[in-house]
């Protein structure tokens, strides 16, 4: 997914967002207490499978449901068995998966008719007609890639490759965007980088005439510097960017060379943490990337540029770094502005109770699935 692709989905995911917001936390302009994790991962849900599937499939609410316990239990079933020696993962592996495998296969049950629809229509010379309502989705992009190959054609096989895909889109995405809401929610200067936000939202949308175009959504330097802020001081994984030595030597400096059959990772929170690259590294402080650059055009200064959440550096790696950085980050952060940027201008947030701490699980942070937020519809 490249950044031309996006500004094809903005309008398409933004319709769903406000509809995903309005269906899921509602328009009552009285206080509600949420479960914030499961309702941010709902919002999340819906944007996700309109760009995977496409309508009417990606509103059927049993297939939302399931693809986001499915999303959930592969990840922290994953995390589970990384607890274990290797050479007890084999034995316990299969069980610790049950979970996830239960809710891919009735998951896949629910797409298999969606996809084999889809191959009629393809075969039946039908796909052309249909391309202007369906063009957004990637299921109707992958099944002429398939139909190359007899073999790949295969409803059940391009199911999975679907599922494969909702551990990212949802599970991370999710992740991402409930940590965000916490951050600003719990921070001192909360209602400083509200107000921050709102103005930006509103003076960007009536700029642009709304925020359902890649064009406006990349004039928010503010939300963009809150989520990225976010993703460094509320990272996924302790360590990132895994590499194996399968052959020869690598040099990896200070007289250190690796041989194969190593694993080789970098030490991410360390790095997001570390008082050398970051001043006061532990505070959260949204609008760490965008201040330096709030005033840039009234200064004429063009000698450096905003890092936007899409740009790994080698201070910022929660998309890793390299030729292997995430391909799925352009999406995931349009579809995360959109969604906070909603959040920000039509609903009210507090917190219930302290903030959940933070702990890991070997590699991985636990996500704050008992963490509980009010909310509110702006009057
Ligand atoms: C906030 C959400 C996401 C986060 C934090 C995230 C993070 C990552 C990380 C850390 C890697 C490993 C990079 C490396 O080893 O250097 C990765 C790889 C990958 N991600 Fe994501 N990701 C997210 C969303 C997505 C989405 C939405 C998609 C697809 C639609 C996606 C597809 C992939 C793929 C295919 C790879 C493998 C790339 C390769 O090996 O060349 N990700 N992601």
């Amino acid at each position: 997914m490249a950044p031309s692709d996006m500004r094809r989905l903005a309008p398409v995911t933004a319709e769903e967002t406000d509809l995903a917001f309005r269906d899921i936390w509602g328009t009552s302009t009285g206080w509600k207490t949420i479960k914030g994790w499961d309702e941010c991962g709902r919002i999340i849900s819906r944007a996700s499978q309109r760009f995977l599937i496409g309508l009417p499939s990606s509103r059927n609410e049993a297939m939302l449901e399931t693809s986001r316990l499915y999303a959930n239990a592969l990840l922290v079933g994953g995390a589970i068995i990384n607890c274990f020696p290797p050479w007890m993962r084999c034995v316990v592996a299969p069980l610790i998966a049950i979970r996830a495998r239960y809710f891919q296969a009735r998951y896949v049950k629910m797409l298999v008719p969606v996809v084999e629809e889809r191959i009629r229509q393809y075969e039946a010379g039908l796909y052309k007609e249909r391309d202007e309502v369906r063009k957004d989705d990637f299921l109707h992009r992958m099944i002429p890639m398939c139909a190359k190959d007899a073999e790949q054609l295969n409803a059940e096989r391009i199911a999975l490759r679907i599922a494969s895909l909702l551990t990212p889109l949802i599970f991370a995405i999710c992740y991402v965007f409930a940590h965000c809401v916490l951050d600003i929610h719990s921070s001192h200067d909360r209602v400083e980088i509200l107000a921050g936000l709102e103005e930006e939202c509103r003076r960007v949308s009536a700029e642009f005439g709304g925020l359902n175009s890649s064009a406006s959504l990349d004039a928010l330097k503010r939300i963009d510097s809150t989520i990225r802020e976010s993703m460094r001081v509320s990272d996924v994984m302790v360590t990132n960017i895994f590499r194996d030595v399968t052959s020869g030597v690598v040099d990896v400096g200070n007289g250190l060379r690796v041989g194969p059959g190593v694993r080789m990772l970098f030490p991410t929170q360390d790095i997001h943490m570390d008082p050398d690259n970051y001043d006061d590294p532990t505070r959260f402080d949204a609008f760490r990337f965008s201040r330096p650059f709030q005033d840039k055009e009234n200064l004429g200064d063009g000698s450096e540029e905003q890092e936007f959440i899409t740009t790994p550096t080698p201070t910022f790696m929660p998309w890793g770094y390299g030729r292997h950085a995430c391909p799925g980050r352009y999406f995931a952060a349009q579809s995360m502005k959109q969604a906070l940027s909603y959040l920000v201008l039509n609903y009210d947030v507090e917190l219930v109770g302290p903030r959940p701490k933070r702990k890991a699980l070997l590699n991985m942070m636990i996500p704050p699935v008992d963490a509980k937020i009010r909310i509110r519809r702006k009057a």
